[in-house]
């Protein structure tokens, strides 16, 4: 788990390597105010003299800021899109990617220290995406960039650049939102809801306060369980697991000796489970999923046509065609509430909705020919 950094000015200028700035303090839409924010995030490429070729690259839930290959050689979780020579070519355009307010990747979150010295824990108040969008903005400022060649994320990550067009429409030229809707749906709320219950049921939760103690690990862990289902297909479960059993585990014969063995699906799971564990932190993942919970970009704007309207970016929008979570339909409805023509482009991928990570290179050509030809 990795814990958030203390306020650094603007610093440091490898590429794919996490730096800090400090933005300030962020009054918040629900109420609450964070006094000293501070933003991780990481850069590649170079800034060209007018600041015209500034890309905004939003990660989703999990995600942290490394979306390429940098000074380290650790993998990107969009290496298909983003690198030199790929689709968003970091030798021609200024790549920044930013850890989200609440996140466990550098940014201020629940684990961070509050102004009396302790971790926010329980104390962390909810920030909504649009809040977020507020903070980036100021690192926007900073770096230099009044507006962006292009905002694009997948999931949450396309709620943030979708929230981006529509809270700055002057500095978003161009916005590619990705296997997301105009908002959180009643199902999705309910999805995150039974996520956000499993760690705070957890005995070592401790209300949010445990830092320093046993961490909600088996909570976390049941959150991904329950959220890694909605992630994948049931074609893509049934193919891949069937109703095989886990190695020499057989559940139904095991069960009559007293230990119940696994299913394969049940393994693949608990290593879905143990593997977030091991990189994120049970407050943020509360955190952050209520932020997607918030994500409805006509709240306080009006009707969907209405919220949309004020956008002057290009738009590009696309989704995965087996999702089971944000169904295909909802970028259809968002795609069709925007001001002009726009397409949905369909990312042919049998998973499910990871098929946003796993098969994005399907849409190089058609974002190449859209934004960066
Ligand atoms: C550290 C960071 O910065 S993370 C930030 C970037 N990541 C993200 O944004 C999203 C987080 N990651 C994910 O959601 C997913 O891992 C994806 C979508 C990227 C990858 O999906 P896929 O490549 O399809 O992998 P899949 O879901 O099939 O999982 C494969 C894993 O399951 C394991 N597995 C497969 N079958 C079983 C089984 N029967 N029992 C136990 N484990 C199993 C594999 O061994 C493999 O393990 P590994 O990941 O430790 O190597
Ligand atoms: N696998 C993705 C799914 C959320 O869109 C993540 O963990 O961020």
């Amino acid at each position: 788990m990795t814990i958030a950094a203390t306020a650094i000015p603007l610093s440091g200028t490898q590429d794919g390597t996490l730096k800090y700035v400090s933005v300030g303090g962020l009054e918040l839409e629900a109420g609450g105010f964070l006094p000293e924010v501070v933003l991780a995030y990481e850069t590649w490429g170079r800034l060209n003299a007018d600041a015209s070729n500034a890309v905004l690259v939003e990660h989703a839930l999990t995600g942290s800021t490394h979306v390429a290959r940098g000074e380290s050689d650790e993998e990107g979780w969009w290496e298909q899109l983003v690198g030199p020579g790929a689709t968003i070519d970091t030798d021609r355009y200024f790549v920044v990617s930013v850890n989200i307010v609440g996140g466990c990747y550098g940014s201020t979150g629940p684990s961070s220290s509050a102004p009396d010295g302790k971790p926010w824990g329980s104390r962390f108040p909810l920030v909504t995406l649009r809040d977020s969008t507020i903070a980036e903005a100021r690192l926007a400022d900073a770096l230099g960039i009044h507006s962006w060649h292009t905002v694009v994320g997948g999931s949450m990550g396309g709620a943030r650049a979708l929230e981006w067009a529509v809270s700055y429409p002057d500095r978003v030229k161009r916005c590619a939102v990705i296997s997301i809707g105009a908002y959180s749906t009643a199902e999705q709320i309910a999805f995150a809801q039974a996520q956000t219950l499993a760690i705070r049921q957890d005995a070592d939760f401790k209300g949010g306060d445990y830092y320093g103690q046993a961490a909600p690990e088996a909570g976390l862990a049941l959150a991904r369980r329950i959220a890694h289902i909605t992630y994948r297909s049931a074609d893509e479960l049934d193919f891949r697991f069937g109703r095989n059993a886990q190695g020499g585990e057989a559940p139904l014969q095991a069960a009559a000796l007293g230990d119940r063995g696994r299913y394969q699906v049940e393994s693949y799971l608990d290593h879905q489970g143990r593997k977030l564990v091991q990189r994120f932190d049970a407050n943020s993942y509360i955190a952050i999923t209520e932020a997607l919970m918030s994500h409805d970009i006509t709240r306080g704007r009006g009707s969907l046509e209405d919220a949309l309207s004020v956008a002057t970016a290009k738009f590009f929008v696309a989704s995965v065609d087996s999702d089971r979570l944000y169904f295909p339909e909802q970028s259809h409805e968002l795609a069709k509430a925007l001001p002009g023509e726009v397409p949905v482009h369909v990312i042919e991928a049998p998973i499910g909705h990871d098929g946003f990570l796993t098969e994005i290179g399907q849409l190089g050509p058609q974002l190449r020919e859209a934004f960066f030809g």
